[in-house]
């Protein structure tokens, strides 16, 4: 149930009357979105640039799934393409069932974002003027949703500051009402760009374990780029990875954790001289050496047996063994070990 906003009780969605792709009442498992051979290219000069090559997939009502890619990649010109900002070549986008190319008003009704770089805000109008501005651009009437605006402040830890201006507030907090600007009327669908983008780790941690309670009490469904794993591995729960062009990846981030698991150890020795640090690494697989004073950190993947070997290795050498953790895997090596 959406806690926020009451779908059912505002009723004044009505279908217009060329809707012919609006789904009926009980098609509930239409997909939020759906993305359909989207094609689009570029003239750059003489060059033909095949930004998106061909993409489909469909995101299920309520799920959070971040778009990833290297530079380059086409995550802007598909979301450009699913936002209606630019006319893919061939291909179809459909949110809730509606066309976007055919009825982009009840598109509009479902859908808005948070652009990264873009002033999402209105930095002289106070937090509350920019929520009450939104939502009265998006149709609605701003006094009706008063109590909405008031909650969606209470989750973001806004509420003191309703009445500042935007101008005043520190990056976190701008971050913030770009946020609750972008839900500040009934959508069911956000795209987020880089939504965490400049924060501190301790705002980004924030805003990601607000974002991601206000997601599942609204049942909303979010399509978000970040270039920052950590983001992406806590919030999402499932990622697409698309590499010049086209998708080369489409599973939940669970499935890619257990999939790619390697195992890894990490050790932390002492007294690990250049000329020793140079074997080990003909001898292993080092994927990480750090130093500090006398302390090196170094991070082997390796199997039971080579584990073994490993420990035998250190035991005839003088090197004194701190400790040895093992590691797994996270989303941000998971991600350069595909595109790469
Ligand atoms: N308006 C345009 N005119 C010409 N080429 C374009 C245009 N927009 C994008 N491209 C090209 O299309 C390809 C995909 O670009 P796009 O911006 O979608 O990638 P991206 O994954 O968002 O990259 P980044 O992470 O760097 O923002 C690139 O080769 C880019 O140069």
């Amino acid at each position: 149930m959406n806690e926020l906003f009451d779908r059912d009780a505002g009723g004044d969605r009505e279908q217009s009357a060329g809707d012919q792709s609006k789904p009926s009442d009980d098609q509930a498992d239409t997909p939020a979105v759906a993305i359909e051979g989207v094609s689009k290219t570029f003239e750059n000069g003489t060059d033909v640039v095949t930004a998106v090559d061909d993409v489909s997939f469909t995101v299920d009502s309520g799920s959070v799934v971040g778009i990833l890619g290297p530079n380059g990649a086409g995550k802007t010109t598909l979301i450009k393409s699913i936002l209606g900002l630019i006319y893919p070549d061939s291909g179809s986008v459909r949110i809730n069932g509606h066309d976007i190319s055919e009825n982009p008003t009840a598109v509009y009704e479902d859908i808005d974002a948070m652009m990264e770089g873009a002033r999402n805000d209105y930095w002289r109008l106070t937090v509350d003027e920019n929520l009450r501005f939104f939502a009265s651009v998006g149709g609605e009437h701003p006094d009706a949703i008063e109590q909405e605006h008031e909650r969606l402040l209470r989750k973001l830890d806004l509420l003191d500051k309703r009445d500042e201006q935007v101008r005043n507030l520190s990056r976190g907090m701008k971050q913030k009402v770009a946020l609750a600007s972008a839900l500040a009327r009934d959508i069911s669908v956000v795209f987020l760009d880089e939504p965490t983008l400049g924060l501190d780790i301790e705002s980004s941690l924030t805003l990601r374990r607000q974002l991601r309670q206000l997601v599942d009490e609204r049942e909303l469904t979010v399509l978000l780029t970040s270039h920052d794993m950590d983001t992406i591995q806590s919030i999402c729960d499932r990622v697409i990875i698309l590499n010049d062009g086209a998708i080369v990846t489409d599973d939940t981030v669970q499935n890619l954790l257990d999939m790619f698991q390697t195992q890894e150890y990490r050790f932390s020795v002492r007294s690990l001289s250049e000329a020793l640090a140079a074997d080990l690494r003909e001898r292993f697989t080092v994927t990480e050496l750090t130093r500090y004073e006398d302390r090196t950190r170094f991070v082997v993947a390796a199997d039971t047996s080579t584990f073994f070997e490993l420990t035998a290795y250190l035991e005839g050498t003088d090197i004194q063994l701190l400790s040895v953790e093992t590691r797994n895997a996270d989303l941000e090596e998971i991600f350069m070990e595909i595109v790469e």
